[in-house]
C-alpha cells in the first residue's frame, strides 16, 4: 500500500517545524533498529544531521525511522533500505520518486533527499501521521461514510496527478492480470478496492499471487467475457481453453492443478472468500 499511505496522510501532519518532539521522547522504543542504526544515533547527510527517535514500520524494501532533522528542527521519516539488495531497492524506490517528486502534489508524500550512512542507503521523506490502518483502528465499529468519502476524494486527487499506478496484487485490475490493453480505469479499480477495505475492514481480495487474485475476482464478480479472455496474453496462466462444437470457451484452472499454491494459501483463500461473500450480503 505504498501509494495509499501518503495519499491519506499528507493533509494531517500534526508536527510542524515549531512543534518538535521534546527530548523526553527520545529513547523510548526499541533500542536496536535496522542493521547498525539505533535510537539516539546521528545520521549525517550533506545538508543536515538526523537524530534517530524511534522505528515506525517496515516494508518490503526497508525500515522506516522517525528522525529529527536537527538543522531544520522538523520531524522526518528516514527509510533505510534493506540488504542484500539495498542498491537495487534504492533504484526501485527512486524510480517511483522520480515520477512523484516533481508533481509536488499535496496528496503525495514529499521526498527530501537520499544519503548513505555506514554504507546503508537512506531516503528522507515528509513525516506522515495517519494511514488507512489508523482510520480502521480509531473507528472500531464502522468508518462513517463521510470519512470514507473524504479519503476517496484524496485518493482521486492523487490518482489524477499520477495517471500511472503500480498496483499491488490485491488491488490489481483484471485487465492487468490478463495482459489486456488498459486505461486509467485500472486506477478506479484500485481505489474501489481501497474503499471497500475501509468499509469492510478487511481486504476485498486477499491474494498473494496473480492466480489467487483472478480466482477471487471470478468468484465474487463472475468470469470475464470470452472475448476478453481470448485477447489476454496471460489468460492461460489462469484459464484452460475448452473446445466446443460452436467455438471455444475458457474454464478457470483448479486450485489443485497449480503446484505453486500451497495448502495453507488455499485454506486462507477459501476462508477469506467465504467472509467476503457474507459481508457483501450484510452490507
Ligand atoms: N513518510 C512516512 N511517514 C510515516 N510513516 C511512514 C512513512 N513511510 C512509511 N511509513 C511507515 O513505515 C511502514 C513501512 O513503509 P514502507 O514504505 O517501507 O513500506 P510499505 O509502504 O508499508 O509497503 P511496501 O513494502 O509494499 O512498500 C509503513 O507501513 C508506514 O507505517
Amino acid at each position: 500500500m505504498w501509494l495509499c499511505f501518503p495519499v491519506v496522510s499528507a493533509q494531517h501532519n500534526f508536527h510542524t517545524s515549531e512543534q518538535i518532539l521534546p527530548n523526553s521522547c527520545v529513547l523510548i522504543f526499541p533500542m536496536f533498529l535496522f542493521n547498525t542504526v539505533k535510537v539516539g544515533d546521528i545520521l549525517p547527510s550533506l545538508t543536515t544531521d538526523y537524530l534517530v527517535l524511534k522505528t515506525i514500520g517496515e516494508g518490503v524494501y526497508g525500515e522506516v525511522l522517525e528522525c529529527l532533522d536537527i538543522k531544520n528542527q522538523k520531524i522526518v521519516a528516514v527509510k533505510i533500505l534493506k540488504y542484500p539488495n539495498a542498491r537495487q531497492n534504492a533504484k526501485h524506490e527512486m524510480s517511483f520518486l522520480k515520477i512523484i517528486s516533481p508533481l509536488n502534489h499535496k496528496n503525495l508524500v514529499k521526498f527530501f533527499e537520499r544519503f548513505k550512512y555506514k554504507r546503508q542507503e537512506c531516503l528522507v521523506f515528509e513525516m506522515l501521521y495517519r494511514n488507512l490502518q489508523y482510520f480502521i483502528i480509531v473507528n472500531p465499529d464502522r468508518i462513517p461514510l463521510n470519512k470514507i468519502r473524504a479519503i476517496a476524494k484524496q485518493l482521486f486527487m492523487a490518482m489524477e496527478a499520477l495517471s500511472t499506478v503500480v498496483q499491488p496484487i490485491g488491488f490489481r485490475a483484471p485487465e492487468i492480470l490478463l495482459g489486456l490493453p488498459y486505461t486509467n480505469a485500472i486506477d478506479m479499480w484500485g481505489v474501489g478496492c481501497v474503499l471497500a477495505n475501509l468499509y469492510l475492514r478487511f481486504f476485498l481480495f486477499n491474494a498473494d499471487t496473480d492466480y489467487e487474485m483472478m480466482r477471487q475476482v471470478v468468484q465474487l464478480l463472475g468470469q470475464p467475457e470470452d472475448g476478453l479472455l481470448h485477447a489476454g496474453i496471460y489468460t492461460k496462466k489462469y484459464f484452460i481453453k475448452v473446445k466446443r462444437t460452436n467455438g471455444s470457451t475458457w474454464r478457470l484452472k483448479d486450485q489443485s492443478s497449480l503446484s505453486s499454491l500451497s495448502e495453507k494459501t488455499a485454506e486462507v483463500y477459501n476462508e477469506s472468500n467465504k467472509n467476503t461473500r457474507q459481508n457483501f450480503k450484510d452490507c
